[in-house]
């Protein structure tokens, strides 16, 4: 199967957001095969203020930022990994989901990102406070694609290896990380992250990033997507600028690294627990 990640520089314009995204997969270069598309955290709306998260944040049945997602995995016939948009739910409470939809725009699975970024960072921003506008989700999420067992996690969620370690568990052989890391914080740990959770869980790790500075300037995120190996190798990376990452890869190798060196089997600690 091909994998395709996009880097993106999105906005707060939903329209030009979108048409970036369909012009980019109007010129994806693809193999015969399968394939896998992943787009970054806030594809559709990156950095609003949070009266207008909110604002997009309607019910998933009325989200246009849904639909408009699903259509384009359908006209486009990939599986696409949606990277996230704010969705209203029942609970009224607002969520940063993924979602995943297959070749014919249906919807394979969603998830809520579980940790949210309130955090300093020594940079123009200073003080992120995610935790204003989202709630964070409840569940972790293997979603069974028609390529193989696909974990999720978004972007702050690669720190935490206990979520990795439960997605293992959970049956994952790749892991996509839509992201939008800060530029600090991303020179600092962002590779490094990826590698050390593509060799723990020994999944395929794809991390979709946001690149470059953002409305004006207002935030500055990092880039740097790339596709990780089971061994942690990187096998494609985009370090600026933004566009299309591609490797094929081959789910194969997964299970024969864990067959010569089954860590799952040796780990003498308990699985982790999800807080609620
Ligand atoms: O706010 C938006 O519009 C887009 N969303 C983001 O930028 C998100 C939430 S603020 N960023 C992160 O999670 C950065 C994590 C990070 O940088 C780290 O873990 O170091």
């Amino acid at each position: 199967m091909q994998v395709s990640l996009l880097q993106c520089q999105s906005s707060r314009s939903v329209a030009d957001n979108i048409a970036f995204i369909e012009s980019q997969l109007k010129q994806l270069n693809r193999t015969d095969g399968a394939q896998m598309v992943v787009l970054p955290e806030c594809c559709l709306l990156f950095g609003g203020q949070e009266s207008q998260q909110l604002q997009y944040a309607t019910r998933a049945e009325d989200s246009k930022l849904k639909q408009a997602l699903a259509e384009l995995a359908a006209q486009y016939q990939v599986v696409l990994v949606a990277g996230s948009i704010p969705i209203l739910a029942a609970d009224g409470r607002v969520y940063n989901r993924c979602y995943v939809f297959d070749h014919d725009g249906s919807e394979l699975g969603q998830y809520d990102k579980l940790h949210l970024f309130d955090v300093e960072v020594s940079d123009g921003t200073k003080q992120y406070r995610e935790s204003d506008a989202f709630c964070p989700g409840e569940r972790i999420v293997v979603v069974d694609t028609p390529l193989g067992k696909l974990g999720l996690a978004i972007c702050y969620d690669i720190r935490f290896s206990d979520l990795f370690r439960a997605l293992r568990e959970a049956g994952a052989e790749m892991i996509a990380v839509p992201a939008a890391f800060t530029k600090v914080t991303g020179e600092a740990h962002w590779q490094v992250l990826l590698q050390a959770r593509a060799i723990e869980t020994q999944c395929f790790v794809f991390g979709a990033a946001q690149w470059g500075a953002h409305n004006g300037g207002s935030r500055e995120t990092w880039g740097q997507s790339m596709i990780v190996s089971p061994w942690g190798e990187i096998i494609a990376q985009k370090p600026q600028g933004t566009g299309w990452l591609q490797a094929d890869i081959d789910l194969q190798s997964v299970h024969s690294i864990r067959a010569k060196m089954p860590v799952m089997g040796h780990n003498r600690f308990i699985a982790p627990q999800l807080k609620l």
